[in-house]
């Protein structure tokens, strides 16, 4: 039985669903036009100072980092047609590289789309990529994709594989089937806690809820305790239902900041049947990063093969005899040309499945050791995209 995600009741923050994006789309077209409005807005002023005309300028006109306000450039004006030019303090100061360098390392400004409700250990990962950035729930993984494309965030947070479950195959499939661009990885030490309503014991508990990744995690606990596993569309949806719904018997499996959030009690910590459980998120945008070499990157690939023996030997090679160490391999059947037909000499042909190969491997497209494996790569695959190079984190 799945438990489909509805949008949080109680809580600031609405998920985006995919019809809330499609609605959105036309709100992105009013952000392109306030947008250029400032920008305009800005060439008044610019035009006024210049033409030192007293223009009536509205208070809430952007104040540029550098730029005195409204009534401080009629102040300026004022003076000036009076014939003196006293307060050099008044007048525009010159935009300076720092006013308009990029967003702040620390992620304030930056809006960061992720799967699932506040509490979901995905938002854990955006706050630890981007420790004061605004965290925008979406329903679905799609949804979070499409809120980047439509630039309603500026990035998106999508787990990709974890130690103990392994790969997000889902999110796999839809890395090739967007254009976004991977420039950065989390490694987030994930511990579960059990959750129920306050004062329940964990003996009466005799049902669970979670994603089916974390209920996977917690296999062995959960089936010493003999309880039935619900599976949800996140962990803190899950959380938030057994608040909800005032249930006694029914418990989450969820994370501590859930527990928070939706007010339950952490009935057992660490029920995870692995302490070092770790999941890995990407973190996409609509424009790569340029890759350096002061420090560790990572670069994913995405590839298919001819058909023949040794073509995949062949393609793990040009790493190898680069010297180039590789960190993930994952392959999922090609969607579009599932079936390959390899032999109908005899009665009903042979088929088999047609694979893409995920890469990733430890070097910075910087490097010309990673230039030359591509390009080598690229002489016999049928097709290849680089899907990132972005710094590794090195520590969960
Ligand atoms: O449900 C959540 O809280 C999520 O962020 C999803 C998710 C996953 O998809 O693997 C993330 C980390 C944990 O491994 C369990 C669940």
């Amino acid at each position: 039985m799945a438990v489909k995600g509805t949008p949080i009741w109680g809580c600031a923050k609405t998920p985006y669903s995919r019809q809330g994006i499609s609605d959105l789309g036309s709100a992105r077209s009013g952000l392109a036009l306030n947008l250029s409005l400032r920008k305009w807005e800005c060439c008044c002023l610019r035009v006024s100072l210049a033409q030192r005309a007293i223009t009536p300028v509205e208070d809430e006109k952007p104040n540029l980092p550098g730029m005195e306000s409204a009534g401080a450039i009629e102040r300026i004006e004022d003076n000036e047609s009076r014939g003196f030019h006293k307060d050099m303090n008044l007048l525009p100061k010159p935009l300076t590289a720092a006013d308009i360098s990029p967003l702040p390392n620390d992620g304030s400004k930056v809006r960061v789309a992720y799967q699932g409700l506040p509490g979901a250990y995905s938002e854990a990962a955006a706050l630890k990529a981007y420790p004061k950035c605004e965290t925008v729930p979406c329903e679905q993984f799609e949804a979070a994709f499409k809120a980047v494309e439509l630039w309603l965030v500026d990035k998106a947070v999508l787990p990709i594989e974890n130690s103990v479950g392994g790969s997000i195959h889902r999110n796999y499939d839809l890395l090739l089937r967007h254009r976004l661009h991977i420039v950065g990885e989390v490694q987030l030490l994930v511990n579960h806690c059990l959750l129920g309503l306050p004062g329940v014991r964990k003996e009466e508990l005799k049902r669970v809820l979670s994603h089916p990744q974390a209920l996977a995690q917690c296999e062995m606990t959960l089936s010493s305790l003999g309880i039935v596993r619900i599976n949800a569309d996140d962990t803190a949806l899950a959380a938030q239902m057994v608040a909800s719904t005032g249930l006694r018997d029914t418990g989450a499996v969820a994370s501590s900041r859930a527990a928070e959030i939706y007010g339950l009690e952490i009935l057992s910590d660490k029920v995870q049947d692995d302490d070092d459980n770790i999941t890995r998120f990407l973190i996409l945008a609509r424009e790569p990063i340029i890759p350096g070499t002061e420090r560790q990157y990572k670069t994913s690939v995405v590839f298919t093969l001819e058909e023949g023996p040794g073509v995949l030997f062949k393609a793990l090679a040009v790493f190898a005899l680069r010297g180039i160490n590789l960190t993930k391999i994952e392959s999922r059947p090609q969607k579009q040309r599932p079936l390959r037909v390899v032999d109908d000499s005899n009665e009903g042909s042979a088929k088999y499945f047609d694979y893409l190969f995920y890469i990733d491997f430890e070097a910075s497209m910087a490097d010309p050791r990673a230039q030359n494996a591509l390009g080598h790569l690229q002489e016999f695959a049928r097709f290849l995209r680089v899907l990132g190079c972005y710094p590794m984190d090195t520590i969960p």
